[in-house]
């Protein structure tokens, strides 16, 4: 058994839950946030310095590790965990939804997806059997089917060849796939349409995936039609399975996510707005740049336990922001994944001693109380 799932305690007022992930390289407590790693690295982090603020399981990417530094040099490596020496689990995302947001112009068919390279424009073919191999050469924990994600807003014609069509390369996905110390998770597609969404599940849990992915959300679509999707989705998949909610990681929606049920998210968000400058914080977003904060000597977070709001001010941080210094990207990187790192322990704590909604409430109404 490549992977194995349990539910250790439900929440009786949400769908909530604590789980276990037994995975090839060991075990993930749920709900878990996952940090992503585009190109085999999680951008001004040290693998250590994840271990030491609690990451557990971390994403990388098919099409960007194909397109460099290809996936033979990685398998030659000893696989992706050898290669960025990452010995913990890794999951890897199958590559469609990149070809179709960062790819140049590209042709898709039921076959696969032609598309040009966004670093040389070089052209390439990517298909259901050709991203499973991937994945195999690469070695993750948890690989991903190839999928179609249709944009939003789309309309119910597109929605519905892109369920067709993930169905089918499911199909082919499961087929191709030979690793035995590797998961296959399937991913539902279906927009914001109920029946779609429907049939998609239906077509997906009866090929009996480990796990599943809700696909095809935080595409912009409003937040409130993203939790209505989820309200009558999760409900369609096993309990017994892990639910991956893709692209997913604010703290407002992590908590609306577990609140449904979901078990598992990723999301560039915190690594990409700390490269701006925006730190999260418990009393909402600190915009760190901001002349304001030039004679700020307070950590980014009061109520931070963490080694950077340990040891450095707003002031510093700001200063090494401006003056462009590395290590300004390093300070608010690692303080916004231990941020939300510590959110997803404090909510499993809290689903585990059974005052999660209580939790969840405290939590959101300081949040959202301002932009400080
Ligand atoms: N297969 C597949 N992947 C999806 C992804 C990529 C998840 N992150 C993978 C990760 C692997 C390593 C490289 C980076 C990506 C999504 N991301 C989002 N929203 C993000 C929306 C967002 C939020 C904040 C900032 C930018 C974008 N919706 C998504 C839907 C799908 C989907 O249906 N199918």
């Amino acid at each position: 058994m490549t992977i194995a799932f349990e539910v250790i305690k439900e929440c009786k007022d949400t769908r909530a839950r604590v789980g276990r992930l037994y995975t090839p390289h060991g075990v993930v407590d749920t709900p878990v946030f996952m940090p992503v790693g585009t190109q085999a690295t999680v951008k001004a982090m040290s693998p250590e310095e994840l271990e030491e603020i609690g990451a557990q399981i971390i994403l990388s990417n098919t099409y960007h590790l194909y397109l460099r530094p290809g996936a033979e040099i990685i398998k030659e490596a000893g696989g992706l965990h050898r290669f960025m020496h990452w010995n913990h689990p890794i999951l890897t995302d199958s590559g469609g939804f990149q070809v179709f947001s960062l790819a140049d112009l590209r042709q898709i068919n039921d076959e696969g997806v032609t598309f040009r390279s966004h670093i040389d424009g070089s052209s390439h073919f990517l298909s259901p059997e050709k991203a499973t191999e991937i994945q195999m050469a690469l070695g993750s924990d948890i690989a991903m089917c190839f999928d179609e994600c249709p944009p939003y807003p789309a309309s119910y014609e597109q929605v519905e060849k892109a369920v067709k069509r993930t169905s089918s390369w499911a199909e082919r996905c499961l087929e191709a796939h030979r690793r035995e110390d590797q998961a296959l998770f399937g991913i539902v597609q279906g927009g914001v349409f109920r029946d779609l969404r429907e049939r998609s599940a239906a077509e997906l849990t009866a090929l009996d995936f480990p796990g599943y992915a809700i696909g095809g959300l935080s595409v912009g679509e409003p937040k409130r039609l993203m939790y209505e999707v989820l309200d009558y989705t999760v409900p369609l998949l096993p309990a017994s399975k892990p639910r991956y909610l893709m692209g997913v990681g604010t703290p407002d929606a992590l908590l609306e996510g577990v609140k449904k049920g979901v078990d598992m998210f990723d999301c560039v968000l915190p690594t990409r707005v700390a490269r701006n400058g925006l730190a999260l914080t418990s009393s909402g977003k600190v915009v760190v740049r901001n002349a304001r904060y030039a004679r700020d000597y307070e950590p980014l977070d009061p109520e931070c336990d963490c080694y950077v709001c340990r040891n450095y001010t707003r002031a510093y941080i700001r200063h090494l922001l401006k003056a462009n210094e590395i290590l300004g990207l390093r300070l608010t990187t690692y303080h916004n994944l231990y941020f939300l790192i510590r959110l997803m322990a404090k909510i499993r704590t809290a689903v585990m001693e059974g005052y999660f909604l209580k939790f969840a409430e405290e939590f959101m109404a300081k949040y959202l109380e301002k932009e400080v």
